[in-house]
């Protein structure tokens, strides 16, 4: 049985980066950037004001106070947008708005609440800003420089820096498809409700937490729905699986060693060998890696809980090394355990945890309640994944342990990581 790196490690190292294609940037959020984007443009274009207020000459204005104000003749207005205005001679002042070109001569902006005035006259009653609030031309971005490299995650900052250098599209890593797939007898849609409510079926809850965690990490869902339990069954959506042509094929439950678990036979009959069945771990332990008619393929166990796990263990990482990311795994964390905790058997335990920071600024943990791989409200509650490693049969509290930060709580990880 591997362990946990190891089996990732694998899984990362069988897949690469899509081919590049240009996307539209409304659609390229969550990819990485496939080339440097170099600036056609200098960002601001031109001297502009940061302030709502008065452009002037800063040596008309020096000594200027409430109790000796100095005054000036306003001669004209620039709004944002509005043509480059005339020059400003010394003596005199131009009312201007945020974002207005700066007129020529002038060098300070005072903002209108240092002033007193209005569209003839103006006394300015503070000199402090003399000098100051003026967005310099290039001050952002210069004309043939590198705005943002190669391997750069787009996210709304990126988005707005493209849009503003005049990128429509943005060449990016192709988003991977991801095929998903279940088996089990006992599995309705939520079409089949009915069939829960008479006590018959349960929900195929896996296809609906898989889809989102796809599309949350940046993928393309394609939910094939699930096959009854038969090996002839499950070959047939495998296959339909492969006439999709996805980039990477996920499937849950079957891949244990129950008498209905067809998934790996499946996998085997199809001509394929495994590249390796089970991992040091809990849940998920029978997790499979290997290739179904060239396209990789990963069975996550059926409990809920177990597909959620090994997703973000396995599936994550090969998403994103798919779309270009080079930091493909979650950064584990140091947390302190706020109650002890013991693991029954020697695999690598995950265990669905609450963590947040304490009064002495480190990261703190405690355990949602029970722990079973059926229990999703377990997952519903959590914002991270405790690592209890294998050879520590009882963590008594107060010791520090790793865990994996989940969905919003992840961007903690950066404050706290080693
Ligand atoms: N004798 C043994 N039995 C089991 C072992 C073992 O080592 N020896 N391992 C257990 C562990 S751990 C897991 S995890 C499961 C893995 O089972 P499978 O992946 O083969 O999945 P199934 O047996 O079909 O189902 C397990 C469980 O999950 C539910 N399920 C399945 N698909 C879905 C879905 N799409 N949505 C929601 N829930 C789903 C299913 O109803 C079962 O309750 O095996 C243990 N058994
Ligand atoms: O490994 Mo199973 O995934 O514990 O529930």
């Amino acid at each position: 049985m591997l362990s946990v790196p190891d089996a990732a490690a694998r899984i990362v190292a069988a897949v690469a980066p899509l081919p590049v294609a240009p996307a539209r940037l409304e659609e390229a959020v969550g990819c990485v950037l496939a080339a440097d984007v170099v600036s056609p443009i200098t960002l601001p274009r031109w001297d502009n004001s940061a302030m709502d207020g008065y452009a002037l000459h800063g040596a008309d204005v020096v000594g200027a106070t409430a109790s000796d104000p100095r005054h000036l003749p306003v001669i004209g207005s620039v709004a944002a947008g509005a043509p480059v205005p005339a020059a400003l001679p010394r003596g005199a002042a131009m009312q201007i708005m945020t974002g207005a070109f700066m007129p020529p001569g002038a060098d300070t902006v005072i903002r209108v609440e240092d002033t007193d005035g209005g569209t003839a006259q103006v006394a300015i009653h503070k000199d402090r800003d003399i000098g100051k609030n003026i967005r310099r031309a290039g001050e952002d971005v210069r004309e043939g420089q590198v705005a943002i490299p190669a391997g750069t995650g787009i996210g709304a900052a990126q988005i707005g820096v493209l849009a503003s250098i005049g990128f429509a599209t943005v060449p990016v890593h192709r988003r991977p498809r991801v095929a998903i797939l279940g088996s089990g007898d006992e599995l309705v849609e939520l079409e089949g409700f009915a069939e829960v409510l008479a006590g018959r079926r349960i929900v195929s809850s896996n296809r609906y937490t898989l889809e989102a965690l796809v599309r949350l990490n940046g993928g393309v869902p394609m939910a094939l729905g699930h096959a009854p339990d038969s090996l002839d069954a499950v070959r047939a959506l495998l296959q339909r699986a492969v006439d999709a042509q996805p980039d990477l094929i996920v499937t849950s439950a079957g891949v244990s060693v129950g008498e209905h678990d067809h998934t790996r036979t499946a996998i085997e009959s199809m001509g394929t060998a495994l590249d390796f069945w089970r991992v040091r771990m809990r849940p998920g332990a029978p997790i499979g890696f290997g290739r179904v008619a060239g396209v990789p393929w990963i069975g996550l166990p059926g409990n809920p809980v177990s597909a959620m796990v090994t997703f973000e263990l396995f599936v994550r990482p090969t998403i994103r090394r798919m779309l270009g990311h080079t930091q493909v795994h979650r950064r584990p964390v140091p947390v302190v355990l706020d109650e002890a905790v013991s693991i029954g058997a020697k695999l690598t335990h995950f265990y669905r945890a609450v963590v947040a920071p304490g009064d002495d600024g480190r990261l703190h943990a405690r355990l949602t309640g029970p722990q079973g791989s059926g229990i999703l409200t377990s997952m519903s509650l959590a914002n991270a994944l405790l690592i209890v490693p294998e050879d520590a049969s009882t963590v008594p509290a107060g010791e520090t342990l790793h865990a994996l930060l989940l969905g919003e709580d992840a961007a903690l990880s950066e404050r706290f990581a080693l």
